[in-house]
């Protein structure tokens, strides 16, 4: 790896307008990073970034995250084969986010149920609870089968 990243500016209309991308990486040192299908747009996961997940993703078009649960790097797809190929990658307005646009290899399923989207759920209100509804319970393959037992 070879990118790296200069500081952010404090003046704010550089960070909004100017040319240098300078991820604002929170006191954890992660940007949260939103995830689209390229293809029509659906919201697949959100996920985090350090700087070594960042410049990866950046210099090899693949997507990679930092797993917090884990506390490692993460290249997504790494044991299912749901890689990500990244078609383009945006930062909003303050830089301490990114939108990937990404379009995914293996099953077509970027969540380890294996549905397509981590967003399978709407949520509710029901009797005074808070409820949660299943919208899609299409698998397109067996965790498992994939990740093993947990
Ligand atoms: N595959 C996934 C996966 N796909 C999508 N996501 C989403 O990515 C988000 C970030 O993942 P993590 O939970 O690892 O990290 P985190 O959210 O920073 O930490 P937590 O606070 O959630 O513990 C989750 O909240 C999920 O919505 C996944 N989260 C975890 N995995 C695991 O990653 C491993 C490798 O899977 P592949 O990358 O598909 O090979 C397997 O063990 C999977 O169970
Ligand atoms: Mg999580
Ligand atoms: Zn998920």
């Amino acid at each position: 790896m070879t990118l790296t990243f200069a500081q952010p500016s404090d003046d704010k209309a550089e960070l909004e307008t100017g040319p240098a991308f300078t991820p604002r990486f929170d006191e954890k040192g992660l940007v949260t990073a939103v995830v689209t299908d390229a293809r029509d747009g659906e919201l697949l996961m959100v996920a985090h970034m350090n700087a070594e997940a960042l410049a990866l993703t950046v210099e090899t078009g693949i997507a990679h995250y930092y797993s917090r649960s884990r506390g490692r790097l993460w290249k997504k797809g790494e044991s299912s084969g749901n890689l990500q190929t990244v078609r383009e990658i945006r930062t909003d307005c303050d830089q301490d986010a990114v939108w990937l646009k990404v379009s995914v290899a293996g099953h077509d399923a970027t969540c380890h149920t294996g549905r397509r989207s981590c967003f399978y759920r709407t949520v509710g209100i029901d009797d005074g609870k808070a409820t949660l509804t299943i919208t899609d319970d299409h698998r397109h393959f067996d965790p498992a089968d994939i990740y093993g037992e947990k």
